[in-house]
């Protein structure tokens, strides 16, 4: 049987809801090979004067040697990288070995926590690694910030906000609007279609790792050949369905369940195309 690759390039997330480790969980889930290079630990904690640990530049590049030399990526998506150091690295070897689909999640915030990139390497993702991107998946606060701390308060911001954004290089752009209130919408824009993907909202505190398995569920669609639009639907549906059967924990906010979508489906979650 075929099996398609893909890579997830991202920091570790301690508890397990985000980052490396639900990359992987909806790669699985989705029924694709997961390969990963870490590129920082965040385990934080009140006990913990530091909470967020980078590797080196090596560590990460003997990750990527490993992965590139055995496999052919169907796909392949970035999540926290965190320096300048480190994303212009990235930038540098997708440059030099190029992957067809790359989606990059421009992980700056999570919901709870320090920042999970500095301010510094803004420049250096907008110019190195953005450009590259097949598409693009930034949540609100991350859209502001990538186009000078803009105010984006509504579906119609996160659309001037995807227009905006498309001129920074990538091919599509996705604003996830998450943090609107009334029904989750997101919208996806390729300089042609401007669409909006729209779910009902769920009364939570537990999405912790949403943004993270979104793209990597995107990611996925990608390396089984999906069409851009047909892969975004997808994850749309797998998040919406592990946001509603979500893992409670008891200090923090919990995480989706990354099982729920091929256990029970969804079929809450509208595509329309709006212009
Ligand atoms: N309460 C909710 N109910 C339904 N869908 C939601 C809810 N919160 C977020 N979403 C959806 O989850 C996806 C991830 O969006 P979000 O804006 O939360 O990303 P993010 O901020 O990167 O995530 P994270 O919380 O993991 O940092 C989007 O499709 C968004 O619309
Ligand atoms: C290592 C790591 N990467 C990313 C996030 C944000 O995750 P999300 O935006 O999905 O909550 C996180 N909390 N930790």
């Amino acid at each position: 049987m075929t099996i398609s690759y893909a890579c997830t390039i991202a920091g570790s997330a301690a508890r397990g809801g985000a980052g490396i480790q639900a990359d992987l969980k909806t790669f699985q889930e989705l029924g694709v090979f997961g390969t990963t290079a870490i590129t920082a630990f965040v385990a934080t904690h009140p006990e913990t004067k530091q909470g967020i640990f980078t590797e080196s530049i090596d560590v990460i590049e003997a990750q990527l040697h490993t992965i590139f030399e055995q496999f052919h990526l169907d796909a392949l998506k970035t999540g926290m990288l965190f320096t300048k150091e480190i994303i212009e690295f990235v930038a540098g070897w997708l440059s030099k070995h190029p992957v067809k689909n790359i989606v990059v999640d421009p992980v700056m915030f999570g919901k709870i926590g320090a920042p999970l990139m500095k301010f510094e390497a803004m420049d250096s993702l907008k110019t190195k690694l953005l450009p590259q991107a097949t598409i693009i998946t930034p949540n609100m606060p991350e859209a502001s910030y990538l186009l000078g701390e803009r105010e984006i308060a509504s579906v119609s911001d996160l659309q001037d906000a995807a227009r905006d954004l498309l001129k920074l290089g990538p091919k599509y752009v996705l604003v996830k609007g998450g943090r609107l209130d009334g029904p989750a919408v997101d919208v996806l824009y390729d300089g042609k279609n401007m669409i909006h993907l729209e779910a009902p909202r769920i009364d939570t505190i537990h999405t912790n790792g949403a943004g993270c398995s979104y793209s990597a569920a995107i990611t996925a669609g990608l390396a089984k050949g999906l069409p851009i639009q047909e892969a975004v639907f997808l994850a749309k549906k797998f998040v919406t369905a592990g946001i509603r059967r979500h893992i409670a924990f008891e200090r923090v906010a919990g995480a989706i369940d990354h099982r729920a979508f091929n256990e029970v489906g969804e079929n809450e979650v509208y595509s329309r195309v709006v212009e």
